[in-house]
């Protein structure tokens, strides 16, 4: 048992199609916090987090990372691993078999959790659910009727929303007294103009909710509130994020709020991603169904499971395999992925009316110089002056910006790595204690 681990603590899940992720965090200093917060203005210890009051002091959120456990590979190669927040190992497992089902995932690192860690008490469990639809704008602590009506959000997510949704049923019958907060990719995007929402379709199926959503909203909902303090012209600026995972997603900022986003109804539209397409002409679909009788499942593996990096190289979905690849289609799908990304800046941009800052995140984004260095070749137009040392050259501290832009660039180009756990933590830790918002905006 580590001795370090006791107290009041949230726990975060984020289950995805092939990895289910447990985040651990303390709240240890909340009470401290309320102590200086009696007291008055103060500035908090180093490397905590800071939210708003009522009166708009800087104060600590006491959350701080414990732990971090996941179990990666469901369908491939299932494999458990845990880590202390400084990187020590905290435990280890391998399965023989090739592939584990998602209730055994969780039902492993809630063991490992109780077993190393009898002497937690729990707040409250936070989940990263894709899909809200238009009823919920803000997180929800879920009640059974709330996990029904996430139930038939299933089909507007098929690769995500059942697997977000499955370790919320199983610790609502668990524990039906540790409260579950669902924090929704879709909300952030709420602040999207009317002009923002509709297809061109009929206005009906608008009404029946056939309409842009956006995703990777709480991802751009962390880089909005890291904003202020790594550059407060972007956080009141125009600037367009760029997150660059398995999926891949744009969104404009406008003062720190979405204004649009390349991903829309699905988290298929917009960008190729490591094995979704992206847009496509929707009269594709249509001559796939006349011309080669596929059907709707058909269509769907397709869209999600065959096509984006993987379909287009016929390599890899992994941007690592396809850089370190000879193979021509593998440079195709590299040069098509940018050229796609530097087409959507343009739309966004568009949007905002100028760029004064890009940013870029999550695993592509974070890690992969070249695909940064060629979409901001892309965006000299834009006023992007790249500092070719600088993007070569991340900090030392792993969760540390870093800026990409020679001094005096125009536009402002920014790594921000993302931390979509915390931001499920900050909205978790908010909504079940009243305590101040999840931070700005
Ligand atoms: N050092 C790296 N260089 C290039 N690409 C990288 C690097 N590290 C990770 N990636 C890419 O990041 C993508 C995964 O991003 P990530 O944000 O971890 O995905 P997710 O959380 O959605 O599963 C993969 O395409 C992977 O190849
Ligand atoms: C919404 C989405 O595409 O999520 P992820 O990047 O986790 O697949
Ligand atoms: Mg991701």
């Amino acid at each position: 048992m580590d001795p370090r681990l006791e107290g009041e603590f949230i726990a975060v899940v984020n289950a995805g199609s092939s990895s289910v992720k447990l985040s651990m965090f303390s709240l240890h200093a909340r009470e401290e916090q309320q102590a200086r917060a009696a007291q008055g203005p103060a500035q908090g210890p180093a490397g905590q987090e800071r939210r708003p009051t009522a009166q708009a002091l800087p104060l600590p959120l006491p959350l701080r990372l414990e732990l971090h456990a996941q179990v990666e590979g469901l369908g491939t190669a299932p494999h458990f691993e845990a880590r202390h927040a400084d990187g020590s190992p905290a435990g280890r497992r391998d399965w023989p078999v090739r592939s584990l089902p998602h209730d055994q995932a969780i039902d492993h690192l809630v063991a490992f959790v109780a077993e190393e860690f009898p002497q937690i008490e729990m707040l409250g469990i936070g989940h990263r659910v894709v899909h809200g639809g238009t009823a919920y704008a803000q997180p929800v602590v879920v009640t059974p009727e709330v996990l029904a009506h996430l139930d038939t959000l299933v089909p507007l997510a098929p690769l995500h929303q059942p697997h977000n949704l499955a370790p919320i049923r199983r610790a609502l019958t668990a524990w039906p007294h540790l409260p579950q907060v669902a924090c929704f990719d879709t909300a952030f995007h709420s602040t999207q103009p009317a002009v923002a929402q509709p297809y061109a379709l009929p206005h009906a199926l608008f009404d029946a909710g056939v309409r842009r959503y956006g995703f990777h909203g709480l991802s751009y909902e962390y880089l909005s509130t890291q904003l202020p303090a790594v550059s407060p012209r972007l956080a009141q600026g125009r600037v367009v994020a760029l997150h660059l995972g398995n999926g891949v997603s744009a969104c404009a900022l406008r003062a720190g709020r979405s204004i649009g986003s390349s991903m829309g109804f699905t988290a298929v539209e917009g960008l190729p991603m490591g094995t979704r397409s992206g847009s496509v002409d929707p009269g594709v679909l249509l001559y796939l169904m006349d011309q080669q009788g596929m059907d709707a499942r058909a269509l769907e593996r397709l869209l999600y499971q065959q096509s984006g990096l993987l379909g287009m190289s016929g390599v890899s979905s992994d941007m690592r395999a396809l850089l370190a690849s000879e193979a021509p289609r593998a440079r195709w799908a590299v040069d098509v992925f940018v050229h796609r990304i530097v087409r959507e800046i343009g739309a966004l941009a568009a949007d905002l009316g100028g760029l004064d800052g890009l940013l870029f995140t999550a695993g592509i984004g974070e890690h992969a110089a070249l695909i940064r260095q060629r979409v901001m070749e892309g965006c000299a137009w834009l006023g992007v002056q790249p500092d070719l040392a600088a993007n070569e050259t991340p900090p030392g501290h792993s969760s540390a910006a870093w800026r990409l832009t020679a001094t005096g660039s125009p536009c402002e180009a920014w790594v921000i790595p993302t931390d979509e756990e915390r931001m499920v933590a900050r909205h978790t830790y908010a909504l079940l204690t009243g305590d101040g918002k999840a931070g700005p905006p």
